[in-house]
C-alpha cells in the first residue's frame, strides 16, 4: 500500500558547493519546526531532496502548504511513497494523475538514483506510460509542454510517484544568514520587510516601539498577530516591545516641531542598535521605501542613520506601495496591518514635518534633550514577549551581553492567550 510524502526540492541550498551539508541541516531543522503541530516520523536527505514522512495518514497532505513557506523549499510534491513492484507504483502514477485534476496530455518523467534497478528511466516511462494509457484512454501521451507531468523517482528500495507539485518561497534556510533586528511596527511595510531578510536566511528578531502608556498597547498586540501570521516562513523566537510614549512626550516638549519625528526615529535606531548588540545581531532592519512619507527622504534617512554604525538594511527601499501590499497580501499580514491602532507612529506628529533636514538642525535638536540618559532609560525598560515556534536558540553568550549592555534585566510581557485566560 502506498502512504504519501512530502518530497522537498531546494535550489540555492544545492548550490552551496562545500557547505551544501551545512546549508541542508538546516534546512532540515528549519522543515522539522515548520511541522512542529504535525505528527511528522521522519524528514532526512534522498538523493537530492529532502523526504518528509508523517505518522497519520492525511497529515502529509495538511503539511504540504506549511512546508511550501518554509524560506529555502524550491518545490514541494506531494508523492505516493512505494516499494519497487511495478504493480504498486503503477497504481500510485494512476492516483497521481487522478488526483491531478482536469487535463487533457500528460507525460511521465522517470528517474533513478542509483543503477541496481533492473529498469532504466526511458523503459520506466514506457512500463507506467503503458498503465496511464490504459486507465485514462480519452487522455494524450505529449512529450512537449503536457498540462501534467508523472513524476516516477526510483531511490534504493523505494519509488516515490507524484504528479502534484507547487513552487516553494524559494531563498535560504533561516539561520544560514545570521541574525538581524527588525524594527516591526504594525503596519503594511516592516512585516514584509521582515518577510523578505527571513527568507534569505536571516533570523529576525523583531523589536517594536509601543506608545505606551501615553496609548493603549494596541499595537503591541497586532505585532504578535503578525508575528504568527508571518510563521513558518519567519520564526520568530522573541519579541522585544519598547515603551516610548513617554519619551516621545518629552522630546515633543524639547525639540522643535518639524524635527520631532527624525529625534523619534533616531532614538528608536540607538535602542535598536542595543538590542542588537545584546541578541548578536548584526544588522538592522526597517520597511522605508524612499519617498514614501516624510522620513524616508535621502536627507531623511541620512540623519537617522548617523547615530548607528550596524549596518541598517532597508528590503524595500525601491519598491512602490502597491508592490508592498500585494506581498503583504500574500503572506497573511496586510489584514492585520489595516487595523488602525495608536502607536507610538501617531503620537506627537508635527503638523508640518522636516521633509529634507539640515544636519546642522538636526545635530542641535539632538542636543537639545539628554539623548543617552533617554537611550539606557528605554533599554532599561525594554519587555519581551517569547514565542514557542522558533527553531533556532538564543545564543549562550545572551546573558552575559545582556548584563554587560542592559542596565536591568528586561521584563517578560505575556502573550495575549494568557492574558484572557488568566
Ligand atoms: N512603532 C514602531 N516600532 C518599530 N519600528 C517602527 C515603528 N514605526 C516605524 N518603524 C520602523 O520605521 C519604518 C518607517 O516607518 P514609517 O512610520 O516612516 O513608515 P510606514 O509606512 O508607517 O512603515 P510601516 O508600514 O512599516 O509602519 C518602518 O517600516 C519600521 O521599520
Amino acid at each position: 500500500m502506498a502512504s504519501r510524502v512530502c518530497l522537498v526540492h531546494y535550489h540555492e541550498v544545492g548550490l552551496k558547493g562545500k557547505n551544501r551539508a551545512h546549508f541542508e541541516r538546516i534546512l532540515i531543522d528549519s522543515i522539522k519546526a515548520a511541522c512542529a503541530a504535525f505528527s511528522l516520523a521522519s524528514c532526512t536527505r534522498i538523493s537530492g531532496h529532502i523526504l518528509v514522512t508523517f505518522s497519520v495518514p492525511g497529515e502529509a497532505e495538511r503539511a504540504f502548504d506549511v512546508i511550501r513557506r518554509v524560506p529555502g523549499v524550491a518545490r514541494v510534491s506531494l508523492a505516493f511513497h512505494t516499494n519497487r513492484d511495478p504493480d504498486e507504483y503503477c497504481r500510485a502514477a494512476v492516483l497521481a494523475l487522478r488526483e491531478a485534476g482536469e487535463f487533457e496530455s500528460f507525460k511521465v518523467a522517470a528517474k533513478r538514483s542509483n543503477t541496481d534497478y533492473a529498469l532504466g528511466s526511458l523503459e520506466l516511462n514506457a512500463q507506467v506510460g503503458e498503465v496511464l494509457c490504459g486507465a485514462f484512454p480519452q487522455k494524450r501521451v505529449q512529450m512537449h509542454h503536457p498540462d501534467v507531468v508523472v513524476h516516477v523517482l526510483v531511490v534504493q528500495g523505494s519509488v516515490y510517484v507524484y504528479a502534484r507539485s507547487e513552487r516553494g518561497v524559494g531563498g535560504l534556510p533561516v539561520g544560514s544568514a545570521g541574525k538581524v533586528v527588525t524594527l516591526l511596527s504594525s503596519g503594511i511595510d516592516s512585516p514584509v520587510a521582515t518577510w523578505l531578510l527571513s527568507r534569505r536566511g536571516a533570523v529576525c528578531v523583531p523589536v517594536h516601539f509601543s506608545g505606551r502608556p501615553q496609548t493603549a498597547d494596541t499595537s503591541e498586540y497586532l505585532c504578535q498577530d503578525i508575528i504568527r501570521a508571518l510563521a513558518p516562513s519567519v520564526q520568530i523566537g522573541r519579541l522585544y516591545v519598547v515603551p516610548f510614549g513617554d519619551a516621545q512626550r518629552e522630546i515633543s516638549i524639547k525639540c522643535p516641531g518639524k524635527l520631532r519625528v527624525i529625534m523619534y526615529r533616531r532614538i528608536m535606531y540607538a535602542v535598536a542598535e542595543r538590542i542588537a548588540r545584546i541578541e548578536g545581531a548584526k544588522a538592522i532592519v526597517t520597511g522605508e521605501s524612499l519617498g514614501q512619507v516624510a522620513s524616508q527622504t535621502l536627507e531623511n534617512i541620512a540623519a537617522v542613520n548617523e547615530v548607528v554604525t550596524l549596518p541598517v538594511l532597508r528590503p524595500l527601499i525601491g519598491s512602490d506601495k502597491q508592490e508592498i501590499i500585494e506581498r503583504a497580501e500574500q503572506i497573511g499580514t496586510y489584514d492585520i496591518s489595516c487595523e488602525t491602532a495608536p502607536d507610538c507612529c501617531t503620537l506627537f506628529m508635527p503638523r508640518a514635518p522636516e521633509t529634507h533636514a539640515r544636519i546642522d538642525e538636526v545635530h542641535e535638536a539632538w542636543e537639545a534633550f539628554d539623548h543617552d540618559e533617554m537611550i539606557d532609560r528605554l533599554v532599561a525598560s525594554v519587555e519581551y514577549v517569547d514565542f514557542e515556534s522558533a527553531s533556532y536558540r538564543r545564543p549562550r553568550r545572551f546573558r552575559e551581553r545582556h548584563e554587560e549592555l542592559a542596565p536591568a534585566p528586561f521584563a517578560e510581557r505575556r502573550p495575549r492567550e494568557d492574558e484572557s485566560s488568566s
